[in-house]
Protein backbone atom coordinates (compact mmCIF):
# COMPACT_ATOMS: atom_id res chain seq x y z
CA UNK A 1 0.00 0.00 0.00
CA UNK A 2 1.56 3.14 -0.85
CA UNK A 3 -0.16 5.81 1.38
CA UNK A 4 0.02 2.98 4.51
CA UNK A 5 -1.90 3.89 7.24
CA UNK A 6 -0.45 5.33 10.50
CA UNK A 7 -1.12 4.13 13.98
CA UNK A 8 -2.11 6.56 16.72
CA UNK A 9 -1.09 6.53 20.37
CA UNK A 10 -4.76 5.62 21.20
CA UNK A 11 -5.07 2.57 19.57
CA UNK A 12 -6.70 3.93 15.99
CA UNK A 13 -5.14 4.34 13.02
CA UNK A 14 -4.88 7.08 10.65
CA UNK A 15 -4.65 7.61 6.84
CA UNK A 16 -1.06 9.10 5.92
CA UNK A 17 -2.95 11.51 3.06
CA UNK A 18 -5.49 13.79 3.23
CA UNK A 19 -7.45 16.01 1.25
CA UNK A 20 -7.92 19.56 3.02
CA UNK A 21 -10.60 21.86 2.52
CA UNK A 22 -9.35 25.30 3.76
CA UNK A 23 -9.11 27.35 0.05
CA UNK A 24 -12.14 25.53 -1.21
CA UNK A 25 -14.52 28.70 -0.21
CA UNK A 26 -18.50 27.43 0.34
CA UNK A 27 -21.00 26.70 -1.75
CA UNK A 28 -21.61 24.13 -4.70
CA UNK A 29 -17.38 24.68 -5.53
CA UNK A 30 -16.55 23.42 -2.36
CA UNK A 31 -19.34 20.48 -1.84
CA UNK A 32 -18.03 19.60 -5.71
CA UNK A 33 -14.55 19.31 -4.57
CA UNK A 34 -14.93 17.43 -1.80
CA UNK A 35 -16.84 15.41 -3.94
CA UNK A 36 -14.15 14.84 -6.61
CA UNK A 37 -11.60 14.37 -3.89
CA UNK A 38 -13.48 11.16 -2.64
CA UNK A 39 -14.21 9.71 -6.15
CA UNK A 40 -10.27 9.87 -6.40
CA UNK A 41 -9.31 7.90 -3.49
CA UNK A 42 -9.09 9.99 -0.89
CA UNK A 43 -10.65 8.90 2.29
CA UNK A 44 -9.36 11.12 5.05
CA UNK A 45 -10.70 14.98 4.63
CA UNK A 46 -9.25 17.61 7.14
CA UNK A 47 -11.67 20.39 7.56
CA UNK A 48 -11.88 23.22 10.70
CA UNK A 49 -14.92 25.56 11.88
CA UNK A 50 -12.53 28.11 10.69
CA UNK A 51 -12.77 27.07 6.99
CA UNK A 52 -16.36 27.73 6.79
CA UNK A 53 -17.30 24.80 5.21
CA UNK A 54 -17.79 21.84 7.17
CA UNK A 55 -21.57 21.82 6.02
CA UNK A 56 -20.70 21.45 2.29
CA UNK A 57 -18.24 18.85 3.14
CA UNK A 58 -20.73 17.14 4.89
CA UNK A 59 -23.10 17.03 2.30
CA UNK A 60 -20.18 15.89 0.05
CA UNK A 61 -19.48 13.20 2.23
CA UNK A 62 -23.08 11.40 2.87
CA UNK A 63 -23.81 11.81 -1.41
CA UNK A 64 -20.56 9.73 -1.80
CA UNK A 65 -22.63 7.01 -0.82
CA UNK A 66 -19.08 5.88 1.74
CA UNK A 67 -19.87 3.91 4.53
CA UNK A 68 -18.76 6.03 7.87
CA UNK A 69 -16.12 3.57 9.05
CA UNK A 70 -14.08 3.74 5.03
CA UNK A 71 -13.85 7.68 5.87
CA UNK A 72 -11.61 9.06 8.17
CA UNK A 73 -12.56 13.14 9.17
CA UNK A 74 -10.77 15.29 10.82
CA UNK A 75 -12.14 18.86 12.14
CA UNK A 76 -10.42 21.28 14.26
CA UNK A 77 -11.66 23.92 17.51
CA UNK A 78 -10.75 27.22 15.87
CA UNK A 79 -12.95 29.35 18.09
CA UNK A 80 -15.08 30.55 15.42
CA UNK A 81 -17.94 33.10 16.67
CA UNK A 82 -16.74 33.01 20.33
CA UNK A 83 -17.78 29.25 20.63
CA UNK A 84 -17.14 26.97 23.22
CA UNK A 85 -15.35 23.82 22.20
CA UNK A 86 -18.43 21.92 23.56
CA UNK A 87 -21.29 24.16 21.17
CA UNK A 88 -18.47 24.01 18.86
CA UNK A 89 -18.39 19.91 18.09
CA UNK A 90 -21.57 19.78 18.35
CA UNK A 91 -21.94 22.19 15.39
CA UNK A 92 -19.14 19.99 13.46
CA UNK A 93 -21.10 17.37 14.09
CA UNK A 94 -24.50 18.15 12.81
CA UNK A 95 -22.92 19.88 9.77
CA UNK A 96 -20.93 16.61 8.94
CA UNK A 97 -23.78 15.06 9.57
CA UNK A 98 -21.90 12.59 11.71
CA UNK A 99 -22.08 10.96 14.58
CA UNK A 100 -18.48 12.02 15.71
CA UNK A 101 -15.27 12.79 14.07
CA UNK A 102 -12.70 10.82 13.36
CA UNK A 103 -9.97 13.49 15.10
CA UNK A 104 -10.91 16.37 16.48
CA UNK A 105 -7.42 19.42 16.66
CA UNK A 106 -7.10 22.54 18.39
CA UNK A 107 -6.49 25.12 15.77
CA UNK A 108 -3.85 27.23 17.28
CA UNK A 109 -2.68 27.23 20.80
CA UNK A 110 -3.18 31.02 21.12
CA UNK A 111 -6.39 31.96 18.88
CA UNK A 112 -9.61 32.11 21.34
CA UNK A 113 -7.91 29.35 23.72
CA UNK A 114 -8.37 30.56 27.17
CA UNK A 115 -5.07 28.37 28.24
CA UNK A 116 -4.02 25.25 26.83
CA UNK A 117 -4.48 23.10 30.05
CA UNK A 118 -8.21 24.20 30.18
CA UNK A 119 -9.17 24.06 26.62
CA UNK A 120 -7.34 20.70 26.86
CA UNK A 121 -9.62 19.70 29.54
CA UNK A 122 -12.54 20.56 27.36
CA UNK A 123 -10.92 18.63 24.26
CA UNK A 124 -10.81 15.55 26.45
CA UNK A 125 -14.69 15.55 27.39
CA UNK A 126 -15.48 15.59 23.32
CA UNK A 127 -13.71 12.00 23.40
CA UNK A 128 -15.33 11.09 26.63
CA UNK A 129 -18.75 12.16 25.16
CA UNK A 130 -17.87 9.93 22.09
CA UNK A 131 -18.19 13.09 19.34
CA UNK A 132 -14.39 12.96 18.61
CA UNK A 133 -12.52 9.15 18.51
CA UNK A 134 -9.15 10.98 18.73
CA UNK A 135 -8.09 14.47 19.92
CA UNK A 136 -5.02 16.71 18.98
CA UNK A 137 -3.20 19.67 17.83
CA UNK A 138 -2.83 22.29 15.87
CA UNK A 139 0.76 24.37 15.37
CA UNK A 140 1.78 23.56 18.27
CA UNK A 141 5.44 24.43 19.21
CA UNK A 142 7.41 21.98 22.05
CA UNK A 143 6.62 25.01 25.04
CA UNK A 144 3.20 24.63 24.11
CA UNK A 145 3.16 20.95 24.11
CA UNK A 146 5.11 20.66 27.36
CA UNK A 147 2.55 22.78 29.32
CA UNK A 148 -0.47 20.54 27.50
CA UNK A 149 1.27 17.25 28.44
CA UNK A 150 1.99 17.70 32.09
CA UNK A 151 -1.73 17.86 33.20
CA UNK A 152 -3.24 15.51 30.84
CA UNK A 153 -5.24 13.02 31.24
CA UNK A 154 -5.35 11.92 27.32
CA UNK A 155 -2.08 12.80 25.32
CA UNK A 156 -2.83 14.14 22.42
CA UNK A 157 -2.90 11.71 19.03
CA UNK A 158 -1.55 14.15 16.47
CA UNK A 159 0.36 17.60 15.73
CA UNK A 160 -0.76 19.01 12.89
CA UNK A 161 2.28 21.78 11.57
CA UNK A 162 3.59 23.73 8.72
CA UNK A 163 5.99 21.21 7.16
CA UNK A 164 7.89 21.73 4.26
CA UNK A 165 11.67 21.79 3.07
CA UNK A 166 12.16 25.58 3.87
CA UNK A 167 10.95 25.13 7.67
CA UNK A 168 12.93 21.89 8.05
CA UNK A 169 15.62 22.56 9.92
CA UNK A 170 13.55 24.79 12.22
CA UNK A 171 10.76 21.73 12.40
CA UNK A 172 12.83 18.69 13.05
CA UNK A 173 13.27 19.44 16.98
CA UNK A 174 9.70 19.01 16.90
CA UNK A 175 8.91 16.96 14.97
CA UNK A 176 11.30 14.44 17.08
CA UNK A 177 9.72 15.45 20.30
CA UNK A 178 6.78 14.56 18.83
CA UNK A 179 8.14 11.01 18.00
CA UNK A 180 9.42 10.85 21.51
CA UNK A 181 6.23 11.35 22.87
CA UNK A 182 3.94 9.51 20.80
CA UNK A 183 2.49 12.00 18.73
CA UNK A 184 2.77 11.88 14.93
CA UNK A 185 3.04 14.92 12.97
CA UNK A 186 1.08 16.18 10.08
CA UNK A 187 2.37 18.21 7.80
CA UNK A 188 0.30 21.05 6.22
CA UNK A 189 1.35 23.20 3.08
CA UNK A 190 4.09 20.85 1.94
CA UNK A 191 4.01 22.15 -1.33
CA UNK A 192 5.02 25.84 -0.37
CA UNK A 193 8.21 25.72 -2.46
CA UNK A 194 6.14 25.64 -5.54
CA UNK A 195 3.02 27.86 -4.63
CA UNK A 196 4.15 30.38 -2.60
CA UNK A 197 7.71 30.61 -3.18
CA UNK A 198 8.41 29.49 -6.80
CA UNK A 199 11.22 29.30 -8.19
CA UNK A 200 13.91 29.16 -5.04
CA UNK A 201 16.50 26.54 -4.71
CA UNK A 202 13.66 23.61 -3.20
CA UNK A 203 11.78 24.87 -6.56
CA UNK A 204 14.33 23.80 -8.78
CA UNK A 205 15.84 20.71 -6.58
CA UNK A 206 12.57 18.76 -6.71
CA UNK A 207 12.05 19.62 -10.31
CA UNK A 208 15.67 18.33 -11.24
CA UNK A 209 14.42 15.07 -9.83
CA UNK A 210 11.21 15.15 -11.02
CA UNK A 211 12.48 14.96 -14.70
CA UNK A 212 14.52 12.39 -13.73
CA UNK A 213 12.19 10.34 -11.94
CA UNK A 214 9.20 11.10 -15.10
CA UNK A 215 7.01 12.74 -11.68
CA UNK A 216 6.14 16.19 -11.26
CA UNK A 217 7.67 18.52 -8.41
CA UNK A 218 4.79 18.50 -5.81
CA UNK A 219 4.81 14.37 -5.71
CA UNK A 220 9.03 14.55 -4.95
CA UNK A 221 7.71 17.49 -2.56
CA UNK A 222 4.93 15.06 -0.76
CA UNK A 223 7.48 12.07 -1.51
CA UNK A 224 9.77 14.00 1.21
CA UNK A 225 7.32 14.97 3.93
CA UNK A 226 6.45 10.69 3.19
CA UNK A 227 10.01 9.98 4.01
CA UNK A 228 9.77 11.80 7.34
CA UNK A 229 6.82 9.43 8.43
CA UNK A 230 4.02 12.42 8.87
CA UNK A 231 0.89 12.53 7.81
CA UNK A 232 0.30 14.79 4.61
CA UNK A 233 -2.72 17.08 4.15
CA UNK A 234 -2.83 18.63 0.83
CA UNK A 235 -5.24 20.15 -1.59
CA UNK A 236 -6.09 20.93 -5.40
CA UNK A 237 -9.06 21.47 -7.46
CA UNK A 238 -7.53 20.06 -10.37
CA UNK A 239 -8.51 15.88 -10.50
CA UNK A 240 -4.90 15.66 -12.17
CA UNK A 241 -3.17 17.14 -9.62
CA UNK A 242 -5.50 14.75 -7.04
CA UNK A 243 -4.22 11.60 -9.09
CA UNK A 244 -0.82 12.82 -8.68
CA UNK A 245 -0.89 13.45 -5.15
CA UNK A 246 -2.02 9.66 -4.14
CA UNK A 247 -0.04 8.08 -6.66
CA UNK A 248 3.12 10.17 -5.22
CA UNK A 249 2.79 7.07 -2.03
CA UNK A 250 5.10 4.89 -4.49
CA UNK A 251 7.40 7.24 -5.06
CA UNK A 252 10.75 6.38 -3.10
CA UNK A 253 13.02 9.37 -3.18
CA UNK A 254 16.94 8.01 -2.59
CA UNK A 255 19.06 9.47 0.38
CA UNK A 256 20.62 11.66 -2.08
CA UNK A 257 17.80 13.27 -3.08
CA UNK A 258 16.41 13.61 0.32
CA UNK A 259 19.72 15.46 1.34
CA UNK A 260 19.39 17.47 -2.14
CA UNK A 261 16.28 18.90 -1.33
CA UNK A 262 16.92 19.85 2.86
CA UNK A 263 20.40 21.04 1.28
CA UNK A 264 17.94 23.01 -1.04
CA UNK A 265 15.74 24.31 1.83
CA UNK A 266 18.68 24.89 4.10
CA UNK A 267 19.74 27.31 1.43
CA UNK A 268 15.91 28.63 0.92
CA UNK A 269 15.79 29.58 4.65
CA UNK A 270 19.45 31.30 4.58
CA UNK A 271 18.44 34.03 2.18
CA UNK A 272 15.38 34.55 3.58
CA UNK A 273 16.67 35.54 6.73
CA UNK A 274 19.06 37.86 4.93
CA UNK A 275 16.34 38.99 2.72
CA UNK A 276 14.49 39.77 6.19
CA UNK A 277 16.71 41.29 7.79
CA UNK A 278 17.94 43.66 4.97
CA UNK A 279 14.13 44.85 5.11
CA UNK A 280 13.97 45.79 8.27
CA UNK A 281 17.23 47.45 8.33
CA UNK A 282 16.70 49.17 5.31
CA UNK A 283 13.19 50.17 6.81
CA UNK A 284 14.39 50.79 9.98
CA UNK A 285 17.30 53.27 7.90
CA UNK A 286 14.02 54.64 6.22
CA UNK A 287 12.81 55.25 9.36
CA UNK A 288 15.63 57.21 11.02
CA UNK A 289 16.21 59.11 7.87
CA UNK A 290 12.59 60.62 7.77
CA UNK A 291 12.55 61.12 12.01
CA UNK A 292 16.15 63.28 11.50
CA UNK A 293 15.07 65.24 8.76
CA UNK A 294 11.83 66.07 10.41
CA UNK A 295 13.67 66.89 13.66
CA UNK A 296 15.85 69.25 11.57
CA UNK A 297 12.57 70.99 9.89
CA UNK A 298 11.68 71.70 13.28
CA UNK A 299 14.43 72.78 14.85
CA UNK A 300 14.87 69.79 17.17
CA UNK A 301 18.92 69.36 17.48
CA UNK A 302 19.23 65.69 18.01
CA UNK A 303 22.94 64.58 17.06
N1 LIG B 1 -3.72 23.51 10.74
C1 LIG B 1 -3.46 24.61 10.08
O1 LIG B 1 -3.23 25.70 10.65
C2 LIG B 1 -3.41 24.54 8.57
C3 LIG B 1 -2.78 25.57 7.84
C4 LIG B 1 -2.72 25.43 6.45
C5 LIG B 1 -3.29 24.33 5.83
N2 LIG B 1 -3.92 23.36 6.58
C6 LIG B 1 -4.56 22.19 5.94
O2 LIG B 1 -3.76 21.71 4.89
C7 LIG B 1 -4.49 21.76 3.66
C8 LIG B 1 -3.53 22.04 2.54
O3 LIG B 1 -2.94 23.30 2.71
P1 LIG B 1 -2.23 24.06 1.54
O4 LIG B 1 -3.24 24.41 0.49
O5 LIG B 1 -1.42 25.16 2.10
O6 LIG B 1 -1.30 22.86 1.03
P2 LIG B 1 -0.32 22.49 -0.10
O7 LIG B 1 1.04 23.03 0.21
O8 LIG B 1 -0.48 21.04 -0.24
O9 LIG B 1 -0.79 23.27 -1.41
C9 LIG B 1 -1.89 22.90 -2.18
C10 LIG B 1 -1.94 23.83 -3.39
O10 LIG B 1 -0.79 23.59 -4.20
C11 LIG B 1 -1.16 23.73 -5.54
N3 LIG B 1 -0.13 23.07 -6.38
C12 LIG B 1 0.12 21.75 -6.49
N4 LIG B 1 1.14 21.53 -7.33
C13 LIG B 1 1.57 22.73 -7.76
C14 LIG B 1 2.58 23.16 -8.65
N5 LIG B 1 3.38 22.30 -9.27
N6 LIG B 1 2.74 24.48 -8.86
C15 LIG B 1 1.94 25.38 -8.23
N7 LIG B 1 0.95 25.05 -7.39
C16 LIG B 1 0.75 23.72 -7.15
C17 LIG B 1 -2.52 23.09 -5.57
O11 LIG B 1 -3.24 23.42 -6.72
C18 LIG B 1 -3.13 23.60 -4.28
O12 LIG B 1 -3.77 24.82 -4.50
C19 LIG B 1 -5.54 22.81 3.89
O13 LIG B 1 -6.66 22.68 3.04
C20 LIG B 1 -5.91 22.55 5.33
O14 LIG B 1 -6.79 21.45 5.40
C21 LIG B 1 -3.96 23.45 7.92
O1 LIG C 1 -5.70 26.17 8.76
C1 LIG C 1 -5.51 27.10 7.72
C2 LIG C 1 -5.12 28.46 8.21
C3 LIG C 1 -6.19 29.01 9.10
C4 LIG C 1 -7.38 29.53 8.68
N1 LIG C 1 -8.10 29.91 9.79
C5 LIG C 1 -7.37 29.62 10.91
C6 LIG C 1 -7.66 29.80 12.25
C7 LIG C 1 -6.73 29.37 13.19
C8 LIG C 1 -5.51 28.83 12.77
C9 LIG C 1 -5.22 28.66 11.43
C10 LIG C 1 -6.16 29.05 10.50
Amino acid sequence: MPWDPIQLNDGTKIPSVAFGTWTLGNGQPARDHVDQALETGFDHIDTAQAYRNEEETGTALQDSGLAREDLYITTKYSGRDGLDVNTSIHNSVKWLGVKYVDLYLVHHPRLAVPDIPTNWQQMEKVKADGLAKSIGVSNFEIADLEILLASAKVKPVANQILFHPYVWQRQAPLLEYCKKNGIVVEAYSALTPLTRQPGGPVDKAATQIANRLSVKPEQVLLAWAKSKGVVVVTSSTKKERLEGYLSAGDIELSDDDIAAIEAAGALGARRNLVRTFLTRAIGLALVGSLALGACSYLGIDVL
